[in-house]
C-alpha cells in the first residue's frame, strides 16, 4: 500500500501521538506530559506518513532559538516526535521523514537542526554530529564533600513552591543561556518543562521541592530537587534527586550544592545533567565518588554552511577554506571561504584550493565549540590539506566553555 506525507492537522494530534507512544513502547505519557507536548507542538512543523487511514510515521519541530560561540541565539530547528510504526521499520519512512524536515528547514531559513536522540546511532546518516555530550553524577555524598567558595558573601537560602517561585528561576535561567552554546530561549509555554512532576515518574521520591539562593532580596539561584527518602539497616539511606540548578555567580553556586550535600537523612546526590566542564567537578573533594557518566547531548546538523559559520564568532582570527562534504543536503557540497575571529565572520562560496576537508557531520560536531576539528581528525573524516591549517582552524572553533542543554525535547 502506497504512504501519504502530510503536515498535521490539530484534530489528528491525539491519533498521531498515540502511534507515537506506541513507537516507545505503548506506556501512556502521564496525562500532564501529554498535555504539555500538545501545547507546545508546532501543527505546521508536524507531519504524519498515513497507509490508509493509519498513521505510521510521525516527526515534528520546534522553532528554536539556540545560543552558539560569541553568545548570539541563532535560528535552529529543534527536531523531534519522530518514530515508524513497528510494522513499517526498516523501509525508508524515517529517511524519507528527514528528507522533509531538512527540506522544510532550508526553506525557512534555519541555518541549523538540532535534535536529541533515543539512541545514538540513529542520526549519523542524515549528517548529524555529536556537538555536545552531558555528565549524569551518583554522589556518594557520605564520603565526597565540597571545597571551595565557603564564605556565602550574603547569599541565604530559601525553601519555596517550584510553581510560587517559577518566574525568579526563569530570570536566573533566561540570564544563563546566553554564557553556554547550546542552551534554548524559552519561549512562552516551555518555562512548564522544568516543572513537569508526574507522580507516575518520580519512582517513589517527594514532589518536586525548590531552593532559591538569594541576595538583598535578589534571586541568584536555584536549585529544583525531589528527595527519595529510604531506610537500611544502618539507618537512614536516602538520595537527593536534582532535577536543574543554575546560578548567576559562584558564591550562589557553592551554596546551592552545599545545600545539597548535607540534606539530613541523604546518603547521595543523583544528578541526571550537568555539562562536561561543570565547576561541581572542581569543588568536590573526590570525583571518583561522583561516578561520573558521559554521554552524548545535542546532535546537530548545519542546514546551511554559509549562514551556520556566520552566525557564531571564532576564538582567534581564522582564514581557511573548507571543503564540505554532504551527501544527504548536496547544496552544501563544495568550497567555502570562512573568515572570522572573535567579532564576527564570513563564509562564502570559493574556488580557491581547499585547505581542510570535512564532512558536514563532523561540522556539525564542531560547530558549537565543545569538539576540536584536530581531535576529529582522528575519524579520518577531516583531513588537512595544506600544513598548519587544521591545528589553527580547530583553535578558532573551540568555544570558552562546554555547550550543553539541560534537558531533551
Ligand atoms: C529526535 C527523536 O525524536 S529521537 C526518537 C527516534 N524514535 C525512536 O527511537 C522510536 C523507536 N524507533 C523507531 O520508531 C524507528 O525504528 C526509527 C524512527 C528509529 C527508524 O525508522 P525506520 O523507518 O525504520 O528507518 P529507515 O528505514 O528510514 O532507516 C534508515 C537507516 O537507518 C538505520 N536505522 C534505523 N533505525 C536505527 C536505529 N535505531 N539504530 C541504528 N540505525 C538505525 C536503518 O538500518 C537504515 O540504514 P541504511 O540506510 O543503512 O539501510
Amino acid at each position: 500500500m502506497t504512504t501519504e506525507t502530510r503536515v498535521l492537522r490539530p484534530a489528528e494530534w491525539d491519533e498521531w501521538y498515540d502511534r507515537l507512544d506506541l513507537a516507545f513502547g505503548g506506556v501512556p505519557e502521564p496525562p500532564e506530559e501529554r498535555e504539555l507536548w500538545h501545547g507546545l507542538t508546532e501543527y505546521d512543523r508536524s507531519i504524519g506518513v498515513w497507509e490508509g487511514g493509519d498513521c505510521v510515521g510521525t516527526a515534528g519541530a520546534f522553532s528554536f532559538r539556540m545560543t552558539v560561540p560569541g553568545g548570539a541565539p541563532v535560528p535552529a530547528a529543534g527536531v523531534t516526535m519522530v518514530s515508524v510504526l513497528s510494522t513499517h521499520r526498516r523501509r525508508g519512512i524515517l529517511t524519507g521523514m528527514m528528507r522533509r524536515v531538512l527540506d522544510d528547514v532550508r526553506a525557512l531559513g534555519e541555518p541549523l537542526a538540532v535534535l536529541t536522540a533515543s539512541e545514538p546511532g540513529i542520526y549519523g546518516r542524515f549528517g548529524y554530529g555529536i556537538a555536545s555530550q552531558e555528565l549524569a553524577l551518583e554522589i556518594d555524598t557520605e564520603r565526597a564533600g565540597l571545597t571551595g567558595p565557603d564564605h556565602t558573601d550574603g547569599v541565604t537560602l530559601r525553601l519555596a513552591a517550584p510553581g510560587d517561585v517559577q518566574d525568579r528561576c526563569e530570570a536566573v535561567y533566561a540570564r544563563r543561556v546566553p554564557a553556554r552554546p547550546g542552551m534554548l530561549t524559552r519561549s512562552p509555554g516551555w518555562e512548564r518543562l522544568p516543572l513537569l512532576d508526574p507522580e507516575a515518574g518520580r519512582a517513589g521520591a517527594s514532589p518536586l521541592q525548590c531552593v532559591l539562593a538569594e541576595r538583598d532580596g535578589e534571586t541568584a539561584g536555584y536549585a529544583r530537587y525531589a528527595l527519595k527518602p529510604e531506610w537500611g539497616p544502618q539507618g537512614a539511606d536516602g538520595t537527593v534527586v536534582l532535577r536543574d540548578l543554575e546560578a548567576l555567580d559562584p558564591e550562589a553556586s557553592a551554596a546551592l550544592w552545599r545545600f545539597l550535600f548535607g540534606i539530613d537523612l541523604t546518603s547521595r546526590l543523583r544528578v541526571r545533567s550537568r555539562p562536561v566542564d561543570d565547576p561541581l567537578l572542581h569543588l568536590v573533594s573526590d570525583v571518583r565518588r561522583c561516578s561520573p557518566r558521559l554521554r552524548d547531548g545535542l546532535h546537530l546538523r548545519v542546514v546551511d554552511v554559509g549562514a551556520a559559520l556566520e552566525a557564531r564568532t571564532y576564538a582567534c582570527p581564522v582564514d581557511v577554506v573548507l571543503e564540505i562534504t554532504d551527501a544527504f543536503c548536496p547544496w552544501n557540497e563544495g568550497r567555502w571561504r570562512l573568515s572570522g575571529d572573535t567579532k564576527g565572520a564570513s563564509c562564502t562560496r570559493t574556488s580557491d584550493p581547499a585547505e581542510l576537508s570535512l564532512s558536514v557531520r563532523e561540522l556539525g560536531s564542531a560547530y558549537l565549540g565543545g569538539f576540536s576539528l584536530a581531535a576529529l581528525a582522528g575519524t579520518g573524516r577531516v583531513r588537512e590539506l595544506r600544513r598548519e591549517t587544521l591545528g589553527r582552524t580547530a583553535r578558532a572553533f573551540l568555544g570558552e566553555v562546554a555547550p550543553w542543554l539541560p534537558h531533551g525535547f
